[in-house]
């Protein structure tokens, strides 16, 4: 600039903006039927408080996975630095004896299908009640789960997803291949919203996963301090707005699946064995979903009437739910335990998410009753807490992070400033 006191007030005013806490997200959330202060709101003063005890009870706490699976696509070459990120497997005599016992329906009543073909989706699940927890495969998730001797019982709350150290080539290799094989990284105008809504729902993941690393990272090897890291947040995901609209999109996405299976969720049975345990665990569910605060605020978080509507409805779906299988057999490529435990459990999460809003009532299955997997209402509702985790730190921490980031920034462009000053000054 020609003029240096111009600079300086301008490298001023931009420090003493940064400090202004104007909400940068706000107004609607794309494509949702919420806008972003009921989000923050129901979240803090609902949904994280609920999803926190939930999350602790018998019934959600344990996870069945295979934990030891061989890559379909290429060697595994875990690349994971610390012990850490080894999983801690639960004892024969932890989990609950109940979940040991596989339970198999009966097969439904064929029901014809009536009315308007319009009106197959759905945007309600009123007529489906609980009938035991199912084993029929999930059209979305590439279900490997069914050999119950490779499958062994996590305790999740002693595997919380934070920072492990995995990084490098193998875990870009994954993100690559689950962008670039499955879902474009770019999303460009030719996307139908279909597949712009399989990007956002993988990139919304995404920033949580990057959000928890950010919120318990190993500050110091040697101390083993752990803690926050609010630069890796914000150069891993407040950097770029699109990521953070992504995680409130998938949040409010696996919302709405919650909310439409609520009266199946509100009937299903939280046995493990733990009677008291157990009524708890039904009891929160109920006060959450009908939560008075929770359907004012976000009464229908996501609209999925409007979409498979076109002529090659079914045939895009069939794509789709193809490609999200695919990310579902790549998590068995993650070269570090927990992250692929907290992957499949997530990635299983969306899938029964999808499973809820697209597949029941779906042109192809017909007027289908509901029907989940004990395993899959576990995986969908601790990737509801995670993604609800994720929205609280970033509403509550974000704007500290940019204040620092930028505020460096501006830190440094007042500094040039003087710089600028004073060769102004010494050569006048
Ligand atoms: C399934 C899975 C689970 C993982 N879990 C853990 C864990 O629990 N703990 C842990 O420490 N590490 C975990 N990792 C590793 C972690 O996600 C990162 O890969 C690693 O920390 C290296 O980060 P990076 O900076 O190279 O960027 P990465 O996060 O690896 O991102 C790779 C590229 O993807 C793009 N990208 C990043 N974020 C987004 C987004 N939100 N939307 C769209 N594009 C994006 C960017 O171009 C970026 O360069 C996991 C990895 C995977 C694949």
């Amino acid at each position: 600039s020609t003029c240096p006191k111009k600079a300086l007030f301008e490298a001023i005013n931009k420090a003493c903006q940064c400090a202004q806490a104007t909400p940068k997200y706000s107004g609607m959330i794309e494509d949702c039927c919420c806008d972003y202060e009921s989000v923050n709101h129901v979240n803090v003063e609902v949904l994280h408080p609920s999803l926190q005890e939930l999350v602790k009870t018998p019934f959600f706490r344990y996870f069945k996975v295979k934990l030891w699976c061989d890559c379909p696509f290429w060697p595994d070459d875990g690349m994971c630095r610390l012990r850490d990120c080894s999983v801690c497997e639960c004892p024969e005599s932890e989990f609950p004896e109940l979940f040991k016992k596989p339970h198999r329906l009966p097969l439904d009543d064929p029901i014809c299908q009536e009315g308007n073909p319009q009106a197959a989706v759905d945007r309600t699940v009123d007529r489906k009640t609980f009938r035991g927890w199912t084993e029929t495969d999930n059209p979305w998730t590439n279900d490997d789960e069914t050999d119950n001797d490779e499958l062994t019982y996590v305790n999740l709350q002693l595997n919380p997803e934070r920072y492990t150290g995995y990084t490098g080539p193998s875990a870009r290799r994954i993100w690559d291949a689950i962008y670039s094989e499955n879902c474009p990284k770019y999303p460009s105008e030719e996307l139908c919203q279909e597949e712009k809504i399989l990007y956002k729902l993988i990139s919304g993941l995404h920033s949580s996963i990057s959000i928890h690393i950010a919120s318990d990272y190993l500050l110091d090897e040697a101390t083993n301090l752990w803690g926050q890291n609010l630069t890796l947040m914000y150069d891993r995901v407040l950097k770029y707005p699109d990521r953070v609209r992504n995680l409130y999109f998938t949040f409010l996405f696996v919302l709405r699946a919650v909310t439409k299976a609520g009266e199946y969720l509100e009937q299903a049975e939280y046995d493990t064995g733990n009677h008291i345990e157990d009524l708890k665990t039904q009891s929160l569910m109920r006060q959450m979903l009908y939560n008075p605060k929770l359907q004012a605020a976000c009464p229908v978080p996501f609209d999925e009437a409007k979409l498979w509507k076109g002529q090659s409805g079914p045939e895009l779906k069939q794509k789709i739910q193809q490609q999200f299988k695919n990310i579902s057999a790549i998590m068995d490529c993650v070269g570090c335990e927990k992250c692929r435990l907290w992957g499949k459990l997530q990635v299983l999460g969306l899938g029964t998410a999808l499973k809820i809003l697209f597949t029941v009532d779906g042109q192809e299955n017909g007027d289908q009753a509901l029907q989940l997997q004990r395993n899959e209402v576990i995986a969908l509702m601790n990737l509801l807490n995670r993604l609800s985790e994720s929205v609280k730190f970033v509403h509550e921490m974000g704007p500290t992070a940019e204040r620092i980031v930028e505020g460096h920034g501006s830190a440094h462009s007042l500094i040039s400033s003087w710089k600028r000053i004073w060769s102004y000054v010494s050569k006048a």
